[in-house]
């Protein structure tokens, strides 16, 4: 996969660039007996060494400050790069197209400072909620971070989360006011502002401008000045953390690592604490920013490893390295990423299964945090149940499938993961086909339990009452809020509002509607705040169901055709949104299915009761009719093109429908 990335990468820059990228590799190398260039480790002690990411609300010009670094200021890129290559370290084709980061990239530069050659060793992390993930993971292998915080829109919601998770971490921040060149920005303002949220004096604050480089070399010297060395000893055992991976068709699995204590060298045989296998080194190096191979990597160093893993289950994220025969205190863990959102993945043609998964597998070795279950269903066949961090990294993951693996796919709709307590067990349902029928007494429910999440919101106060009203509207409890800092002359006051809801109402449209009704002022952060019982899932005893009763009810939507339900479209549904949603699903089915020889009802149905309808009426149409005698050949073509449409149909009781159709109903919003 590196490899891909690289040659992609590349191109790009070929392509917007016309001049080849240099990597400055013989400054600080020696060289080899084959007369190649490397990078002598032992130069970089733990003294010379600082590791530290860069952390920020999306937008915020990570990328951009990360592209400065290398290119301006250390001279790993040469300067022919300089303003050509946006977003150096957004590799994937998905970043590009987006502009966001989704996945952290690690970048080692070597920077003269002093007289001193230092390794600086730099992790791009994404911005965005679902992505929090990789945010914290890459903190485990960084001693500082920078924060930074847009001149112009000020703290916003991912800055504290971000900024949280590197205090827990005990992470040196170094606080950076970007976006300075532009003219609606207020340093002043938001320095204070920074005060007031974090306590950090404005005098520690860097004012830079990532986009003209204005300001970067402070940043590099407080990188230096700040940022503690890493602790490491060269001399003692081999210990090295494990903290992303990805693949290579070649060469299996490569893992960064960070190394602990000790040294890590080609040919070495180390083994895995978590798993007990035991690896040989096949090669060893930095990112620089593309691999490249070393003798060895030292204590207090980042790098890649590559040592013939072939499943992904083998690189465990958080695991700690050492060497065969030797006993090491193993690092903590890492906590594994808790899935948000699930939703069943098949293949548009079922004979692709196979290729789906192994691209599926191949993919969640970049991407760790994505889970993988098989599922079948009766309407698309073979497939796979997956949980994401949320609806942008279940998009993001989509388009990562279709762009690097070619996969043609149908994706169902997303579902958070409900508990469903019984007398007897407790199951977590991922799968609207596995939630009870809440009107049916023998399933022995006792109660229903749904995630929620703590939401925090960040707002002009003019805009706070609409984003009240949009809460509660989301089912929110617990709301409150404080003012961030205090009116300006010309700015209003900024709140920060919190409250609990449901997971279920933020990963619908909850975010577009927040945009929309702040004019994009707000921002929003959310963490896990577990399940609850909610009276809104609470199952009735009786099998009647008065309407006020039903009012409270969370239920499972089916659909039929022709009387015949389709397990793929199942959904969870709120009752008070039952109309709505069952109106817009059965129009949406009218429009697509073709028509049959025969009259096809519609139905969406909850329980035994029908809350929409649409019929579709009768084609009679023959694809041979009017073909007589001499038109033989064009009839068995006719005939032939049917079969051939036919093979891709699924048969959902009496109904044919192309596996297609499947797709356009799924992949359209409703
Ligand atoms: N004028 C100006 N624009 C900037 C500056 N820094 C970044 N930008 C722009 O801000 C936008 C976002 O920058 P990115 O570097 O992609 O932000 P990011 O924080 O990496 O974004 P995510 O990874 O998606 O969270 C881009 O259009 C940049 O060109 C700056 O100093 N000045």
């Amino acid at each position: 996969m590196l490899q891909a990335w690289r040659s992609a990468c590349l191109q790009v820059i070929l392509k917007r660039n016309k001049s080849p990228v240099l990597f400055n590799v013989e400054r600080h190398a020696s060289t080899t007996a084959s007369g190649k260039a490397a990078l002598r480790m032992e130069d970089f002690p733990c003294e010379v060494i600082r590791n530290f990411s860069i952390i920020a609300h999306i937008d915020h010009g990570k990328s951009t400050l990360a592209d400065r670094l290398l290119e301006k200021m250390t001279g790993t890129i040469t300067k022919g790069l300089k303003g050509s290559n946006p977003q150096f370290l957004d590799k994937l084709k998905v970043e590009r197209e987006r502009g966001i980061t989704v996945k952290a990239q690690t970048a080692s530069m070597i920077h003269n400072h002093d007289g001193v050659k230092y390794l600086l060793n730099l992790i791009d992390t994404p911005g965005h909620v679902d992505f929090s993930w990789e945010v914290s993971r890459s903190m485990a292998a960084c001693q500082g971070a920078l924060l930074l915080v847009d001149a112009t829109q000020g703290v916003q919601a991912q800055s504290l989360s971000v900024y949280h998770s590197a205090r827990e971490r005990g992470l040196t921040i170094i606080p950076v006011l970007n976006k300075i060149d532009l003219p609606a920005a207020q340093p002043e303002r938001i320095a204070a502002q920074i005060q007031a949220t974090f306590g950090i004096d404005p005098g520690d604050v860097l004012p830079i401008s990532a986009k003209t480089g204005k300001g970067v070399d402070a940043i590099l010297r407080a990188i230096i000045e700040r940022i503690p060395a890493p602790s490491g000893a060269p001399e003692d055992k081999l210990k090295a953390f494990l903290f992303d991976s990805s693949y290579d068709r070649y060469r299996g699995v490569i893992s960064l690592v960070s190394v602990q204590d000790g040294i890590l060298r080609k040919g070495d045989k180390i083994a895995s604490y978590h798993t007990r296998k035991k690896y040989e080194v096949t090669d060893v190096g930095i990112m620089y920013p593309e691999e490249v191979s070393t003798a060895k990597l030292m204590a207090g160093q980042v790098g890649f490893i590559a040592c013939n893993m072939k499943q992904s289950s083998e690189a465990h994220i958080g695991d700690t390295v050492h060497r065969v025969g030797e006993t090491v205190e193993p690092m903590p863990g890492f906590q594994l990423a808790k899935a948000m959102v699930y939703a069943g993945i098949f293949p548009v043609d079922s004979n692709d299964f196979v290729k789906l998964e192994e691209s599926i597998k191949r993919l969640t070795l970049t991407d760790r945090s994505v889970t993988v279950q098989r599922e079948s269903s009766t309407a698309l066949g073979q497939g796979c149940r997956l949980g994401f961090l949320g609806t942008l990294h279940m998009d993001v993951f989509r388009q990562r499938l279709e762009d690097e693996y070619d996969a043609n796919i149908i994706i169902t709709a997303p579902t958070v993961p409900y508990k469903v307590v019984y007398r007897d067990r407790t199951v977590l349902v991922s799968n609207p086909t596995e939630f009870p029928d809440v009107v049916d007494t023998s399933s022995r429910v006792k109660e229903v339990q749904e995630p929620t999440v703590k939401a925090t919101i960040i707002v002009p106060e003019e805009y706070l009452g609409e984003m009240m009203d949009l809460c509660f509207s989301h089912r929110a409890e617990d709301v409150d809020h404080r003012y961030l800092d205090t009116s300006g002359a010309t700015n209003s006051a900024r709140a920060i509002l919190t409250c609990t809801m449901p997971l279920s109402e933020v990963v619908t449209d909850f975010f577009d509607k927040l945009k929309s009704r702040s004019s994009g002022f707000a921002s929003f952060d959310y963490e896990d705040a577990g399940y609850k019982k909610s009276n809104l899932a609470k199952v009735s005893s009786s099998p009647v169901v008065t309407h006020a009763m039903a009012d409270k009810f969370r239920v499972k939507m089916v659909f039929l055709l022709n009387n015949k339900p389709v397990d793929a479209l199942a959904l969870i549904v709120h009752r008070s949104s039952e109309q709505q949603i069952g109106r817009a699903w059965v129009k949406k089915l009218h429009k697509v299915i073709p028509r049959q020889l025969f009259e096809v009802p519609i139905q969406a149905v909850i329980g035994k009761k029908v809350v929409a309808r649409e019929t579709l009426s009768a084609n009679r149409a023959d694809v041979t009719a009017g073909l007589y005698g001499g038109h033989v050949e064009r009839k068995m073509k006719h005939l032939e093109n049917q079969k051939e449409g036919k093979r891709r149909m699924k048969r959902i009781g009496s109904v044919d429908l192309p596996q297609e159709a499947f797709f356009d109903i799924l992949s359209t919003k409703t």
